[in-house]
């Protein structure tokens, strides 16, 4: 409660203070899980009307000038006591998008174009619509012809881009307000890949000069590493990295490093080196990303925006146990570094500050692939040049999202397509299927940086949506995906789809007797499979094969269904950074169009609240025979059934830890560089 003596805003020139609203803390409470944090109340409560009437507007319409959010709190972090809150904010009513008139009429039209004329069939013979429908910018190509929308829809869904304050919202973001208003920071991922005379200010100070002068760092550390100068505690090259972290600490990396590890030229620069990700808590990944490491050839890279994040932490101390079991604590200087936006749990778990590499609190955690969390470890695997170039891919794109008008747009195109899918025509999920294996880590990904961004129940300003937010994002590379989910896309639940296509392969393999190359077959279903959705076949057409009547129904596609292609020239360091930041402005556009805060991520507290309960309690069990409380029967029952089937765990030895057959197996058998797959 003692949080709740605080001022924590104030209406006009009135403070309020905690008595204001201590009755709606205490109904929290009340309703709260046994054991939940004073944050996670404090976030049901922020969610509320009440809270929403003290913290503005800030979704579809203007919210007051002046306005300061200070009166939040932060899952990590204590609650920060409110500074100054604008005067008129009493008086201005948080309002939905969904009340704008320019929302009515899109619903309106969704009615409009549902017969039989507004089908894919037919809408796909309006050569003057789908050239309408295809845009390009810096050698990408979106062809958003096979959606199903016509001149007129695009035409309501700029309307309603605008009604949301579409463009002042990016300007924003772009000039670091403190668009993320219930974690009260600014959201300047993309000051991370901005030129170096770029100025881009935040809280009055140029971030873009911070950016560089960790990205100059990371250039010089990685270049030693690479060029042998860094050596180990027993005098030899580190060869191999393992990059602990989880979440966006971890998904944004592996990304890139899997799409860049078969590109010749980033293939190259990355000989005779291994790059490995340990981010699950699970033991069984520790010994993947272990397995044929030797410890003094490793540099192990702690990635951790909050350095507090059980997982990530759990998974650090176990790799530096391997690592000081063979080689002394003093190893720790030199193989293990650190990239964190908290410098000083850095310091207290035994690296030195120097061997860590700073980001800030205005980049999200899944937001954070270009920042040091994403940079050190590529620079180290493919050298900083190449990461250079992903830097200015994403850069490009972010700019062309700053300045180009919404027609086009491409992220805003994709966005305003993605929120008419979702909450217009009702789509819940949306499948990427790139038809490029180097892509097979989009997807994971793009989960996190969608479905964290924007799966939310409420609006910026805490009301309860009335309308549908975040898409269910899948996917696989094509033609995996094919031959898995793809029956359910074509005659089942109405899926819209990304085609993601490589024009020029990383690999080329050109059989003398075959009529095409390996890569043009893969190309033939990326052209296919978006026709086939949108036209399907007719009873007619199926009938006129000669099929059995009884099997007619099961052999008919209803098509019209929607999807969008996106054609890039190849798959080089600068397009991966452009793919990547089509889809983080596309996910921003959604969230900004919608009204929602895409930048927090409450929704992941209460089950590391509970998890913490478990543990202890767990732990009290095992090391002093307590009984299993505080739990409802299903789980006390789980987890005593688990405790029993291990009452001979004890505390091992490292060597024990670390089984000598399953981690040094590598060494009888070594895995030649070409096959060794990411752990993750
Ligand atoms: O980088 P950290 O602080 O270890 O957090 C890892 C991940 O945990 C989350 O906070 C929640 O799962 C993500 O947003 C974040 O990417």
């Amino acid at each position: 409660m003692s949080c709740l003596s605080q001022v924590i805003g104030s209406i006009g020139h009135q403070p309020i203070v905690a008595s204001t609203i201590s009755a709606a803390y205490e109904q929290n409470r009340a309703s709260a899980p046994g054991g939940l944090c004073r944050n996670t109340i404090h976030q049901n409560l922020r969610s509320s009307r009440l809270c929403s009437h003290f913290l503005g507007t800030v979704g579809s319409f203007p919210r007051p000038t002046g306005y300061r959010g200070k009166n939040l709190s932060h899952p990590k972090r204590n609650i920060i006591e409110a500074t100054a809150v604008a005067p008129r904010m009493a008086e201005t009513k948080p309002v939905l998008i969904s009340e704008a008139p320019e929302w009515q009429d899109l619903k309106k039209h969704v009615a409009e174009i549902s017969d039989a004329e507004h089908d894919l069939r037919h809408l796909l013979v309006d050569e003057e619509r789908c050239k309408g429908m295809i845009k390009e910018y810096d050698g990408i190509i979106l062809d958003y012809s096979r959606q199903k929308a016509t001149t007129e829809t695009m035409k309501k869904l700029f309307k309603l881009a605008e009604a949301a304050k579409l463009k002042e919202k990016i300007d924003k973001m772009f000039k670091g307000e403190h668009i993320n208003t219930t974690e009260d920071r600014a959201v300047l991922h993309v000051a991370l890949r901005a030129p170096r005379d770029k100025v881009i200010t935040s809280d009055g100070k140029n971030v873009v000069e911070d950016v560089w002068a960790v990205l100059d760092k990371i250039k010089a550390f990685s270049d030693k590493v690479r060029n042998g100068e860094w050596k180990g505690a027993t005098g030899k090259p580190l060869t191999d990295v393992v990059a602990i972290g989880i979440g966006g600490s971890f998904l944004g990396p592996l990304f890139v490093h899997t799409a860049l590890r078969t590109e010749p030229h980033t293939a190259t620069a990355a000989k005779g080196r291994r790059l490995r990700f340990l981010a699950n808590v699970d033991p069984i990944d520790v010994a993947n990303a272990l397995q044929g490491l030797k410890q003094e050839t490793t540099l192990v890279v702690v990635v951790s925006k909050t350095f507090t994040t059980a997982e990530t932490m759990l998974n650090a101390r176990t790799v530096r146990t391997w690592l000081t079991s063979a080689l002394g604590d003093d190893a720790v200087a030199k193989h293990v570094v650190a990239v964190s936006t908290n410098l000083k749990l850095v310091k207290e778990f035994g690296i030195d500050p120097e061997n860590a590499f700073a980001f800030w609190d205005w980049v999200g955690g899944r937001y954070s692939v270009t920042s040091a969390v994403g940079v050190v470890p590529l620079s180290l695997q493919y050298g900083f040049d190449n990461v250079q170039k992903f830097l200015e891919g994403a850069w490009s794109v972010d700019e062309h999202f700053h300045t180009a008008p919404l027609e086009e747009n491409l992220p805003v195109l994709t966005g305003l397509l993605s929120v008419w899918n979702n909450t217009f025509l009702g789509c819940p999920a949306r499948a990427i299927l790139p038809y490029c294996q180097a892509l097979s880590k989009l997807a994971p990904h793009i989960q996190q940086v969608s479905m964290e961004s924007n799966g939310k129940g409420v609006s910026i300003d805490g009301l309860p949506l009335p309308y549908a937010v975040g898409e269910v994002d899948f996917g696989e590379p094509g033609t995996n995906g094919q031959h898995s989910f793809y029956q359910l896309i074509h005659q089942g639940r109405i899926i819209p789809c990304d085609f993601i296509g490589i024009i020029k392969s990383q690999q080329s393999v050109y059989l003398k007797d075959e009529i095409v190359s390996n890569h043009d077959e893969l190309m033939c279903n990326f052209f296919a499979q978006a026709d086939a959705l949108a036209y399907g076949k007719t009873e007619e057409e199926v009938r006129s094969e000669g099929v059995a009547e009884k099997l007619v129904p099961h052999k008919k596609f209803t098509g019209n269904r929607p999807s969008l292609s996106i054609l890039l020239p190849n798959l080089t360091p600068y397009t991966v950074g452009q793919l990547l930041a089509l889809y983080e402005n596309r996910v921003a556009t959604q969230g900004f169009v919608w009204g929602i805060n895409s930048f927090d991520q409450w929704g992941v507290e209460l089950g590391k609240v509970l998890a913490k309960q478990v543990r202890s309690t767990m732990n009290a069990a095992r090391t002093e025979g307590k009984q299993i409380t505080g739990f409802n029967y299903s789980t006390t029952y789980l987890l005593k059934k688990y405790l029993e089937g291990k009452t001979q765990l004890l505390y091992p030895e490292p060597k024990d830890v670390f089984p000598s057959d399953i981690l040094a197996s590598a060494e009888s058998h070594p895995v030649p560089d070409a096959v060794d797959e990411p752990s993750n």
